[in-house]
């Protein structure tokens, strides 16, 4: 079956990657006619859209397009609308999913924007939408890849990956998201696709302790090399594709991540490298860092899964205050040999 671009798009949360990609939503297609529909927690953020065009607390001075509109009231933003695209926290999603699931269209596609897994049930996003939702997995849908919110908040050119098991809902989708900055290709691969997003949060922390430890570009790419080595072999366990892991929501996301200031696993992964606590360090993000809870959940998931992920050991050790950072490049090195593969 055809269907029409939509009309009507909501999106479930109103920080810093959700406001965005309502705003690549509201620029995308030629005519910009299509009505995006914010969902905001606070009322000053959606007074702020409404009047200003702004999201200063998250994007500073960017201007949104007219056609985003903003609410606290998930019902009204959710009413009749056929693609919901959500980007919360992901250790928040299950619990927000309880209110808004009688508010969501039965027919409605669902988008996770999120890159985290659960702490507890080790579940990507989307499976917690299919649980919760009892959604069909041909009407949920992820979107991942290089996706730094402040660069394309600023219109600079970046590429995506849509990932469906039905290719025509991803086609779909990919259609509604196309800007002139904004390229998203299509996969039905969405295990590696949401891996290559969750793992990367957490090899992006052991980059930015390296950073902070002063250490230079050769420690940077061999954790960066390694890092894609150990996302690869989880994704191919838990079934996706190792073809995934060397494109846009693979390899393409750990260069974003580990190498951008903007970043907020990398800046993290940095003021622990000098010297910050976590708590501390925790006190100073004002954003979400999905990498510090999820890196305990992608290290259980290996765990049940035998899958050797020394970088990802060696992150949630520190995170646990196991290690210390000064000890985390020498137990990277000291492992026994083996081959590259
Ligand atoms: N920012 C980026 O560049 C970027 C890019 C790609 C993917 N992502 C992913 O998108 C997801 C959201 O990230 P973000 O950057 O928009 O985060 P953010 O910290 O900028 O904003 C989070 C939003 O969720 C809301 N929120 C916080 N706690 C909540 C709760 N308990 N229940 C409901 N809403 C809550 C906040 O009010 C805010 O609107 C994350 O999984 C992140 O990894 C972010
Ligand atoms: O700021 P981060 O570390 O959450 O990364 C943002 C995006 O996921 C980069 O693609």
């Amino acid at each position: 079956m055809t269907r029409r671009p939509p009309a009507v798009v909501a999106v479930l949360g109103s920080g810093s990657w959700g406001t965005t990609f309502a705003k690549v939503l509201a620029d995308a297609g030629e005519s910009a006619d299509t009505q995006v529909r914010l969902w905001a927690r606070r009322g000053e953020i959606a007074d702020e859209i409404n009047t200003h065009h702004t999201n200063s607390r998250y994007l500073a001075e960017t201007v949104l397009p007219d056609n985003i509109s903003c609410s606290t009231d998930t019902a009204a933003v959710l009413d009749g609308v056929e693609l919901v695209v959500i980007a919360v926290p992901a250790q928040s999603l299950r619990s927000q999913l309880s209110a808004w699931k009688p508010l969501i269209s039965p027919d409605a596609v669902v988008v996770s924007l999120m890159k985290g897994l659960e702490v507890g049930t080790d579940a990507r996003m989307s499976q917690v939408l299919a649980e919760e939702l009892g959604l069909p997995e041909d009407r949920i849908a992820v979107v991942s890849g290089p996706n730094l919110a402040m660069e394309i908040a600023r219109c600079e050119p970046t590429a995506s990956v849509v990932a469906c098991p039905d290719a025509e809902v991803a086609t779909w989708i990919a259609a509604a998201c196309t800007a002139t900055y904004f390229r998203p290709y299509t996969n039905t691969d969405v295990v590696g696709v949401e891996i290559g997003g969750i793992v990367k949060n957490v090899i992006a922390l052991a980059v930015g302790i390296c950073e902070g430890k002063q250490m230079g570009d050769n420690t940077k790419a061999s954790v960066i090399t390694r890092g894609l080595t150990e996302t690869t072999r989880l994704a191919v366990a838990l079934g996706g594709e190792p073809e995934t892991m060397s494109g846009l929501a693979g390899m393409g996301d750990l260069i974003a991540t580990c190498s951008s200031a903007l970043s907020r696993n990398h800046t993290a992964g940095r003021l622990l490298g000098q010297g910050l606590s976590l708590d501390e360090v925790t006190a100073h993000m004002n954003q979400t860092a999905e990498g510090i809870k999820s890196a305990q959940a992608v290290l259980d998931l290996a765990h049940q899964l035998k899958v050797y992920m020394p970088i990802t050991d060696s992150v949630v050790a520190v995170l646990q205050g196991n290690l210390s950072v000064h000890d985390l490049g020498p137990r990277l090195l000291a492992r026994e040999l083996k081959s590259e593969g």
